[in-house]
């Protein structure tokens, strides 16, 4: 399948180290549309142009087969993603970490969305496995 993998970039870049991993273990199946969310030297200021991220964004999303986003984080990117996969009709997988962010209701009350809690790295590398 193709995959897009939806993870904090400006919202704050402190589980980049765990997106590698998790997109590491989708590339086993699948193919990762946005490899660069786990790139641990992505510069979070403007590089390509904001529209451009957008545009290829936006057309990635429109192309992807399934939404895998970790939502430790909180990214107002990635909170767009998720509406814009939904009014798609794509598939949805959100995994966080309840010990340490409440997930927001417009996320964990939504029945099409499939939502993952897991406690650390090797749960979640175990869920993303099941994919
Ligand atoms: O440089 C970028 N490249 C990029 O692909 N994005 C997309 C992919 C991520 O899943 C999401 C992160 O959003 P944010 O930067 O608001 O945390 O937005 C976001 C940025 C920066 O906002």
């Amino acid at each position: 399948m193709k995959v897009y993998f939806a993870g904090s970039i400006r919202g704050g870049r402190q589980d980049a180290e765990l997106y590698r991993k998790v997109i590491a273990v989708l590339k086993e199946k699948h193919q990762v549309l946005t490899e660069h969310v786990g790139d641990l030297s992505l510069s979070t200021v403007e590089d390509k142009g904001d529209k451009a991220i957008y545009e290829q964004d936006t057309a990635w999303l429109r192309e992807c087969d399934v939404v895998v986003a970790e939502c430790t984080q909180v990214s107002l990117g990635v909170g767009y993603e998720l509406a814009y996969a939904e009014a798609q009709g794509k598939k949805v997988h959100i995994f966080y970490r309840p010990q340490e962010t409440q997930l927001f209701a417009m996320l964990t009350g939504n029945k099409r969305f499939h939502i993952h809690r897991y406690a650390d790295e090797s749960e979640i590398l175990a869920q993303v496995r099941n994919i």
